[in-house]
Parts: C-alpha cells; structure tokens; sequence
C-alpha cells in the first residue's frame, strides 16, 4: 500500500495550482442525473472520489467522456467531463459503490425527481462521525415521498404525478441534504422552498449550475432557497469553482514552514473565515491577480483559536489542518469542532510528531512546542491525514503516512503540488 513519505525542514516557494473543488464537482456530477441531454463540467479534479462517482453514474446509465476521449484514456489537470445520461437504465445504487462515500447517496434526489423512484444504499464516507441522513429523509418526505428504509436501503418513492413543492425548515444545517433537496425540487410541481439551507460555496455553485440547466432556483448562499419546478432540464456547460478547502490547506502549510508561495486560480472570498485566523496566526495573505499570496518570513506561529461552523464560518473540513498549524504555536490555542462529534482522530497522530494537545469534549487544547519529529503516522480520514502532511514538512527527520488513500480521495497531486515549491515529499509503492 503507497505511503507518503516526507523529510522536514524545507520552506515553501513558488506556485501551487489550485484544483476544481471536490465537494463541489460530486454534486455537479450527480446533477447530471436529472437530464436527458449533456451536462458539460470543466476544471474537474482528478481525485479517487471523482472517479467512484463516475462508476456509480455509469450504473445509473451515464455515459462519460473526458475531454472527448472515453475515461481512463488519458490523464491532465482540470479536466472536462461530459455527462449524458439519455436513460436511466438502473434507480438503485448499491452498497459495493455507495459504502466508499458519503455524497454518492445523493444520487436520491435527482432518481426521484426524474424517475419517481430510488433503491440507495446507507451511505458511507469518512468516519468522523455518526453522520445520520434523517435530514434528506424528512425533506423529500416533503416533497411529497414515500420513504421505507429497508436491509441498509432506503426505497423512495414520488407521488404518481411526481414530487409536489413544499416550503421545509431543515432543524439542522445540512450541505448534503440541502444539495438534494435542491436538485429534487427542480423538477418538482409548483415551488419549493427551502428554510435553513446551507450557504457553503458548492451550493451557490450547483444552484448556478441547475439554473443554466434551465431551473429556476432563487437565493442560494443565503438561508432560504427558492426552487420553481420545471418539467424538465437540458443540458449546459458549468466550470467547477476552485477548491476552498485545498486552498486553506495549501495557505496552511505555508504559514507553517514560512516562505512566500502563490495558490494560483482560487478566490480569497470563498474562505475569510480561514484566511483570517491564518493571518492572525502570522501569515500575510494577499489577493493577486491569479489567486492569493501566502509569505511568512521570520516570524513565529501565533496561537489562535478556533470554533468550526457551518458556512461562512471556519470550515470543519481546516480543523484538522489548522491544528496541525497550531502545534508550532509560541502559546496555547483551542479549536473546538461543533460540525462533527468525531473529527478528532489525527490528535493521537500528531501527537506521535512531538505535539501536545488534550481534549476535553470537542475541544482541544494545543500546547504549542518548539519542534517536532518525524515519525511513521497512520492517516484516518481525508482532512486528518493531510494535517500529518503539513505538521511532517517541519518535523525533523522523515515521516511517513500510511493509508494515503485518504488523502487521494481529496487532494490532487499533493507530493507534486509540495515538490515544486521545494518540499520533500515523495510517495512510496511497497
Ligand atoms: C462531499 C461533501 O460535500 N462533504 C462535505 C459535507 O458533508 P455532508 O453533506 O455529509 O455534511 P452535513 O452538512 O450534511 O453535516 C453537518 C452535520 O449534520 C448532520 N446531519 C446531516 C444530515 C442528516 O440527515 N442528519 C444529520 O444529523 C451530520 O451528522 C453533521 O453533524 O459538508 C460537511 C460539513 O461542511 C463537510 O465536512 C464535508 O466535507
Ligand atoms: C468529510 C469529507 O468528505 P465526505 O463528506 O465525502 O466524507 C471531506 O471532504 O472532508
């Protein structure tokens, strides 16, 4: 099984090029469902996430080319996928694909919506949590579902005439079951409205994505989303925004081992939140022309603390990479989690490096500490596993992290992406 292997010590320069984003490109995808003409998506990232969404859709009966050429034949950067699912040839999606992850269940909204009816397995995804999907059930249940869960499936099924708009307050949060709900509500009748939706970035961008689709989906980004039903969609072309949560990643690690490093093709306004308690830590940030300018030079890491929340608060998806910051701190910080009740596993990791962190509840303490040494460290999840990558570019000596398929389901070409700003990052086939 591939490892990453890291040797400490090396200051960040140059450009890092920043990838489609993954949370935004799944749902993208999975909108591609509710057409019968192409749904075009360009700067799409090359990630293991991407890849088993293509698998599932292609159950479903989509047919996918990448850059004109059949998948598999050829690998580039931001690709351009195009998506065209003329029938849907099966409504269930079954457990050997859903199981590896979570926003393969949303697949739910758009087979009801164009089919009347769905079989998706209980999804699956990282394990930082218990991660119910109550929310997507009572939602569609509004629509007007009928919904049985049933041996790890949940069977629903539509009204005869189709889903019926409803206006319903999610009790909670929710970025996945406000992706769905949005998506099934497009070709609902009459309108829907959505109170307490999500108002992270990717829901803007499906919501622009479905309107040049030909949906009529008002107020995305804010609480309330607005969806007039249409009787059916087209196709459309829709570039995927950058990806926020690489880009925190990437700012991150160079506030981390300092120096002076470019996130080209991303946007400063998809993540204040986090670009502010980076600059708080002691990095500069700067938008440029292209993206943001990340430099620290000299200066320590000050301690900062942090709470996650929903959107646009600090994203629950840099609490682990933020923590792997704060291990350099001259002071204490806390980082409390309040999106996920389980999202703590890479504190036992980082403590292997030289870290001192406790926790108490959903929160953690940070000791910050002078240095820290490499070590071999065992990946958990997504986010956990790339915090070892950036608390292991100053570890002294090598550290090695296993189980880095974690860390493909999410970042694209890490070691290269690090490597050309003067890392030493290499992956490692036994
Ligand atoms: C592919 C993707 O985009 N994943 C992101 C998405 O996950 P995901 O959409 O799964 O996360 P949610 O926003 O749904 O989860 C937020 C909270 O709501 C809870 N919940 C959710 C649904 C439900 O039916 N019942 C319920 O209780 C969850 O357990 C969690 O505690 O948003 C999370 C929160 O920003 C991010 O960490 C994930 O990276
Ligand atoms: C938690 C994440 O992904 P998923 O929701 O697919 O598990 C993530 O992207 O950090």
């Amino acid at each position: 099984m591939d490892r990453i292997r890291i040797t400490g010590g090396n200051e960040l320069h140059g450009i890092i090029p920043i990838s489609g984003a993954k949370n935004a490109a799944l749902p993208l995808m999975i909108a591609s469902l509710l057409t019968d003409d192409t749904l075009t998506l360009e700067n799409v990232p090359h990630l293991a996430d991407v890849e088993q969404l293509i698998r599932i859709l292609g159950n479903h009966g989509a047919d996918i080319s990448v850059n004109g050429r059949r998948e598999r034949q050829g690998e580039s950067y931001a690709r351009t996928i195009h998506f065209t699912c003329r029938n849907i040839v099966d409504t269930t999606a079954p457990y050997e694909l859903v199981s590896k992850m979570r926003a393969s269940f949303w697949v739910i909204g758009p087979l009801l919506a164009r089919e009347g009816r769905a079989r998706v397995s209980l999804p699956g995804g990282c394990a930082i949590g218990t991660r119910p999907v109550d929310l997507f059930i009572e939602g569609l249940a509004a629509l007007g579902a009928n919904i049985e869960i049933d041996s790890g499936y949940i069977n629903a099924t539509a009204p005869t005439g189709g889903l019926i708009g409803a206006r319903y307050v999610f009790p909670k949060v929710s970025v996945g079951a406000t992706h769905v709900m949005m998506m099934a509500a497009t070709l609902a009748n009459g309108t829907t409205t959505i109170g307490n939706a999500a108002r992270e970035p990717e829901v803007v961008d499906l919501a622009n994505c479905l309107n040049a689709m030909g949906a009529k989906v008002t107020g995305a980004g804010t609480s309330t989303i607005t969806i007039e039903g249409v009787t059916s969609l087209s196709g459309a072309r829709h570039r995927v925004l950058p990806d926020r949560i690489e880009t925190g990643t990437y700012a991150m690690a160079v506030a981390m081992t300092g120096g002076d490093v470019i996130l080209e093709g991303t946007d400063a306004s998809l993540l204040d939140t986090a670009l502010e308690a980076i600059r708080r830590a002691g990095a500069e940030i700067t938008p440029t022309e292209t993206g943001i300018r990340v430099y620290r030079n000299g200066g320590g890491i000050k301690p900062v603390d942090v709470v996650t929340d929903p959107f646009p608060g600090f994203p629950t998806d840099l609490q682990a990479q933020f923590m792997g910051l704060m291990t350099r701190s001259s002071g204490v910080s806390h980082i409390t989690e309040t999106i996920f009740e389980n999202r703590f596993m890479h504190v036992q990791e980082l403590a292997r490096l030289g870290a001192r962190i406790t926790l108490s509840g959903q929160t953690a303490k940070i000791e910050g500490v002078p240095r820290l040494k490499g070590a071999p460290v065992m990946a958990t999840d997504l986010r956990a596993s790339v915090s070892l990558v950036i608390a292991g570019l100053v570890a002294e000596g090598d550290t090695t992290v296993s189980r880095v398929y974690h860390l493909d389901r999410g970042f694209e070409r890490l070691e290269e992406k690090l490597t050309r700003c003067g890392a030493i990052v290499e992956r490692v086939t036994d």
